[in-house]
């Protein structure tokens, strides 16, 4: 079993880079090994919501939303934090589909509506560190009052990822994808009622 810190990661992801691969690749990676579990465990397209924040994990959401969309899910999207995204984020925003299908819509516009089958948490993975702002943190009081099974990537949000510590709101996963290897949170007793069933993904980085 591999267990790997954020900085463990960041290195592992620039090793990858460095043998040939690409953070885009790598970011492509983790989004279509989570959408392919995923649609393994749900082969009947139904809703799903993908909220995203500002970074990397949120990227990974993009690329599951294009992927769930692609075989047949009605996706609807809510850029949490803003739509200034980093880099790989926003390619992956461009590669969203025009489509009746896919909308971006507010956590405002959530409660109204339907229920959703799925809820992806791509708020915060291994970046995070300190404490929820409120309007995080309201987030996932909503979204974790919401029927639907709840999917982390990486990370639940709220929780740090190296020292475990947790938010009284973080998200409570009923699945959460660790890319490439675990996480030491994922393996302490604490995070458990926030990390659901952990299923490591392999993404091409060692
Ligand atoms: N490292 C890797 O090898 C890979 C990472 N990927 C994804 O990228 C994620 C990490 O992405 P990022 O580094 O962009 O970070 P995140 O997307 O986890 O977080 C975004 C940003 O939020 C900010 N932040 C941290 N704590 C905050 C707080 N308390 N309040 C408000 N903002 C805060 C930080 O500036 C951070 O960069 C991973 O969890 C994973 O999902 C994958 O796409 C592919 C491979
Ligand atoms: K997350």
């Amino acid at each position: 079993m591999k267990i790997y810190t954020s900085v463990q990661m960041r290195e592992r992801e620039q090793a990858a880079v460095d043998a040939g691969s690409s953070f885009e690749q790598l970011m492509e990676n983790a989004g279509t090994a989570a959408a392919s579990d995923i649609l393994q465990h749900f082969p009947v397209p139904g809703r799903c919501l993908v909220v995203c924040g500002k970074g990397n994990n949120g990227g990974d959401g993009l690329v599951i939303a294009r992927c769930l969309h692609a075989q047949g899910w009605q996706v609807d999207i809510v850029f949490l934090l803003g739509e200034q995204l980093t880099e790989l984020a926003e390619l992956n925003r461009q590669r969203l589909p025009q489509s009746n299908k896919l909308h971006i819509i507010t956590m405002q516009q959530v409660s109204r509506q339907q229920p959703y089958e799925l809820l992806i948490d791509g708020v915060f993975g291994t970046g995070f560190s300190g404490q929820l702002s409120d309007a995080v943190r309201q987030c996932m009081v909503q979204l974790n009052a919401m029927p639907g099974t709840r999917i982390a990537l990486d990370m639940p949000t709220g929780l740090n990822c190296d020292t475990g510590q947790a938010d009284a709101d973080t998200f409570r996963a009923d699945i959460s994808y660790a890319f490439a290897a675990y996480k030491p949170a994922h393996l302490l007793a604490q995070a458990k009622p926030y990390c659901g069933q952990i299923v490591c993904l392999d993404i091409g980085i060692e």
